[in-house]
């Protein structure tokens, strides 16, 4: 099935430009497969499906393919494989790392027409849905049977795509990330095998079968394989809800209060932290009248009454560190507001600087260096007159923080990658990763391998030779084409 190139990989790729065409006779060969409604050519599908929220410059593919079907999948994949062209999946456009852009050319395989929702198994907690499915539309079928999937990167993201980059969001804190919800996965392999990391059809709460393959595929950003199906975990929606706020007057006072909510075992669903900056651009963007001060937003589940417990006693810690305007809705309507315009964080500071260009940052560590991760990243943006609006999923260590450059201005780029970088190294210093959940892409493959170290690095080099050893699966991310040939 898998074979490993009888030719060095370095001979074979003599220069770069040894990837194949997509040549009218490459675009008539999948036209057979999936239909001429089903591939196209034009420069408008090509350069939409060549782009992301990145500041990454946009790489249009030569040509974007819809499959309708698993076996579509396996069938261009294996001409793909053939004429040694790049395949670039896309899911819905929504990453923060320059995934989906073709930087050797290639076919974009765009899984928006792979729509079903296979199954759901409402007592067992879990569904199957095809690639194209995003977490809004799987949310929508299950609401009435009192079940959802909470894992909510702010976009209207597929989850496939979800899977692919190991997305999270605000309730991670409580439910985990993609990796910790999926169960299995259909993967289109290089070669147009399709595999299923768990087994077909299966779909159990633990295993201890052999090696993690879904955690491999998870988080491979579309370098191992096309993910054409995923099985995730559903959860109960809780019996009451309950959102809180409070303001403090200093970063370092918000973030510790974090520490010491979850030193207390206090079982929130959601703790966001976000500073005044973003506060500022939130009050704009969404309509609220925050005071504009380093900010805390929490949620609680449970009980009627276990949801006050909880409430009261952050309120004690809030307040036990400075923390005042304390108050909290269990409004289906105010609870919504909140979150809405949490989730709309990226746009508003986006409105706020129109014309720029912006990248998130994404560094975790562990939650107990998170005060002076932060207060560092707000002294470093002081230093460096960087504007710097900070929101995050602390429960997790985990913050973003917002930079903006002019992309024509050559020393505004630099000044953010070099900001970023330093974000993501001392986050490193302390244990903690360059990505929560944004993933590697093209911004952060140095950083992959000053985290990981050169024994791991090897290992990941391993695993994508021999899964794509014609290196066509979304090459270079990740890991650089000079690294593997
Ligand atoms: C406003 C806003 C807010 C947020 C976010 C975005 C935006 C716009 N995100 C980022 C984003 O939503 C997240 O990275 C998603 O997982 C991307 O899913 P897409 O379907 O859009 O993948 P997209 O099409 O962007 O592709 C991302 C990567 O996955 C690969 N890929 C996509 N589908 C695939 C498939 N079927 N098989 C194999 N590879 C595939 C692509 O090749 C690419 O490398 C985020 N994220 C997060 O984790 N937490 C957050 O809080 C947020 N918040
Ligand atoms: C500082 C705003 C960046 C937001 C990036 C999107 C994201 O992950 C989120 O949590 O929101
Ligand atoms: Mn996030």
């Amino acid at each position: 099935m898998l074979r490993l190139p009888t030719r060095t990989l370095r001979s074979t790729f003599r220069s770069l430009s040894s990837y194949g065409k997509v040549d009218d006779k490459i675009v008539s060969l999948i036209c057979n497969i999936v239909g001429p409604d089903n591939v196209t050519t034009s420069e408008s599908a090509r350069n939409l499906h060549g782009t992301d929220e990145s500041f990454h410059p946009t790489r249009a593919p030569e040509a974007v393919v819809t499959p309708l079907s698993t076996s579509h999948v396996s069938e261009v994949m294996k001409i793909c494989n053939s004429h040694r062209i790049p395949v670039i999946p896309f899911g819905t456009g929504t990453g923060f790392e320059g995934g989906v852009g073709a930087l050797y050319g290639g076919v974009c395989m765009a899984m928006h027409k792979m729509t079903e929702i296979v199954e759901v198994n409402q007592s067992d907690f879990d569904a199957t849905v095809r690639a194209g499915v995003t977490r809004h539309q799987l949310n929508d079928w299950i609401r009435a049977d009192g079940l959802h999937f909470p894992i909510d990167p702010g976009a209207g993201a597929s989850v496939c795509g979800m899977c692919s980059t190991s997305a999270s969001g605000t309730n991670a804190v409580r439910y985990g990330t993609m990796r910790e919800n999926v169960l299995n996965m259909e993967v289109v392999l290089a070669d147009g095998t399709v595999i299923h990391t768990a087994g077909e059809g299966r779909r159990p709460k633990k295993t201890s079968c052999g090696y993690n393959l879904t955690n491999l595929f998870v988080g491979s950003e579309g370098t191992l394989g096309v993910i054409t199906q995923a099985t995730v975990r559903l959860h109960g929606i809780p019996e009451a809800t309950a959102a809180a706020i409070s303001s403090f007057d200093s970063v370092q006072n918000a973030v510790d209060t974090v520490v010491m909510i979850l030193q207390c075992g206090l079982p929130l669903a959601r703790i966001e932290f976000l500073n005044s900056d973003m506060i500022s651009a939130c009050n704009k963007f969404s309509n609220l009248q925050l005071k504009e001060a380093p900010t805390l937003f929490l949620e609680f589940i449970g009980s009627p009454s276990g949801v006050e417990e909880q409430a009261m006693l952050a309120e004690e810690l809030c307040v036990g560190n400075g923390g005042e305007n304390f108050s909290w809705a269990t409004e289906h309507s105010e609870r919504e507001q909140l979150w809405k315009a949490r989730h709309n964080c990226w746009y508003a500071v986006k409105a706020t600087y129109p014309g720029k260009h912006a990248y998130s940052t994404d560094v975790v560590v562990p939650v107990s260096h998170l005060p002076e991760t932060v207060v560092f990243c707000h002294e470093l943006a002081g230093e460096m007159g960087v504007p710097a609006p900070i929101v995050g999923h602390v429960g997790d260590g985990n913050f973003h923080c917002f930079l903006l450059s002019n992309q024509d201005d050559e020393t505004e780029t630099l000044r953010i990658k070099d900001f970023s970088r330093k974000l993501a190294l001392k986050a490193q210093s302390f244990g903690g990763s360059c990505t929560g959940e944004h993933g590697i892409g093209l911004g952060k493959r140095e950083l992959l391998i000053e985290e990981v170290g050169t024994g791991a690095f090897e290992t990941m080099k391993i695993v994508k030779k021999s899964l794509d050893p014609l290196l066509i699966m979304n090459p270079g991310k990740v890991i650089d084409l000079d690294h593997l040939l």
